[in-house]
């Protein structure tokens, strides 16, 4: 047998005690040759298996990321998140398009006697409003905007918000143009102008405004305020409140315009940045009732903040003194209010429309009632006469 040469030159089986033989005999050889092809093969196999299986689990998630970050790159270039931008926007656009007119330029530009110096009805801060007659939407108050770069987000802005929600104390918006350069919005045209106006004549031109018509109009700012405030998806703050941009509609019912600078309220723990100041969703509604207050003392003292903000700041102080408690209202600040006023069988009211006011414009934002609790109140002032109030 094949290890008899062995056993003849070394020594004996039990000698070798199962060792394995040194010089194999040919049928081993061939034996071996046949294992050894077989273990090759099996042991290649499995090595390429393990290598492609190595290969997959790393090369391939990291040339995945790599792709990720490149693609991430490619997201961050100017161009990129320009066009992004501009997907957006055409998207928003047509998105309100389904709810509001869109107008184009050329028929704007009839309604307003190609933009006559004439049809203007006011300058604001972001561009010229016109009168001007539509045939389809009667009356309207065509803005358009200075710059339409810069004024893109305020545009959007009141699109979004205005051309989604109507509410009786809202300016309503009809008809947009988006044209080259041009952003114009279309509203209702309100024919009794803004409040400020009313408030605040020109010498010469008294404008006399009763009681009762500045009880209603503290009462509809109050109530589209606080609409916009609660509402299920709007959750908005107006921030921007003037009197001049509250408009009177026909009946002298007020209609807050002016979203540009709106903001939503968050309703998680988000901090907001406003002016690098941070602010909660609680102070960005307590700033609109601080507004409103301004407002209030506005209406009830005649008293123009934009030329007299030192009267403002006076009335705070004198505030802060009297701990403005409810029921202490300094003789000082009963004297500031509007002659015309006091003595018409409105005493009580009139003290107590003050005392809302100054809860208003509390320092401490936290001691400012909310905008609901405001309407209410100056709801209930306005009931105290409903039959001359209406
Ligand atoms: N719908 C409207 N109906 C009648 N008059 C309007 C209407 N919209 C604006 N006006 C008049 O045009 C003036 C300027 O309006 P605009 O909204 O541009 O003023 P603003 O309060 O300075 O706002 P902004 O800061 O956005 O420019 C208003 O004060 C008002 O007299």
């Amino acid at each position: 047998n094949g290890y008899s040469s062995l056993q003849e030159n070394n020594a004996s089986d039990d000698e070798l005690g199962g060792r394995l033989p040194l010089v194999p005999s040919k049928e081993l050889w061939t034996k071996f040759d046949s294992s050894f092809k077989s273990g090759f093969v099996i042991g290649y196999v499995f090595s390429a298996v393990s290598l492609l299986t190595i290969f997959l689990s790393y090369c391939v998630p990291w040339a995945r990321l790599n792709k990720r970050k490149r693609n991430k790159v490619m997201m961050k270039t100017p161009m990129t998140t320009s066009l992004m931008e501009r997907q957006e926007k055409k998207r928003k656009e047509a998105d309100i398009q389904m709810l509001i007119a869109r107008i184009s330029f050329a028929e704007l530009q009839k309604a307003t006697n190609s933009f006559d110096r004439g049809k203007v009805i006011g300058v604001g801060k972001t561009g010229t409003v016109y009168k001007a007659a539509h045939p389809h939407l009667r009356f309207t108050a065509v803005k358009r905007l200075f710059d339409f770069q810069h004024l893109e987000k305020q545009f959007l802005s009141e699109l979004m918000i205005l051309g989604k929600f109507r509410h009786k104390n809202i300016v309503p918006l009809l008809g947009f143009c988006v044209e080259s350069r041009e952003r114009i919005l279309v509203y209702q045209y309100m024919p009794n102008g803004n409040l400020y106006d009313w408030l605040h004549p020109v010498k010469g031109e008294p404008k006399i405004m009763e009681w009762h018509f500045r009880v209603n109009i503290a009462v509809g700012m109050a109530r589209g305020l606080a609409w916009l405030h609660n509402h299920n998806t709007l959750q908005l703050a107006h921030l921007n409140l003037s009197s001049s941009c509250i408009l009177l509609d026909k009946n002298f019912e007020p209609r807050i315009s002016n979203f540009g600078r709106a903001m939503h309220i968050m309703t998680s723990n988000a901090r907001i940045f406003m002016a690098n100041i941070e602010m909660s969703e609680w102070d960005l509604t307590k700033r609109d009732v601080h507004q409103l207050g301004v407002l209030l003392l506005e209406l009830i003292t005649g008293e123009d903040p934009l030329n007299n903000s030192g009267f403002y700041h006076s009335l705070e102080g004198k505030l802060v003194q009297n701990n403005c408690l409810l029921s202490t209202v300094s003789a000082a600040l009963y004297c500031a209010v509007d002659k015309s006023l006091l003595g018409q069988g409105f005493d009580r009211e009139v003290l107590y429309f003050l005392k809302v006011a100054c809860n208003c414009i509390q320092p401490i934002p936290n001691r400012r009632p909310t905008m609901v609790e405001v309407y209410k109140m100056l709801m209930a002032i306005k009931n105290t006469h409903p039959d001359i109030l209406g």
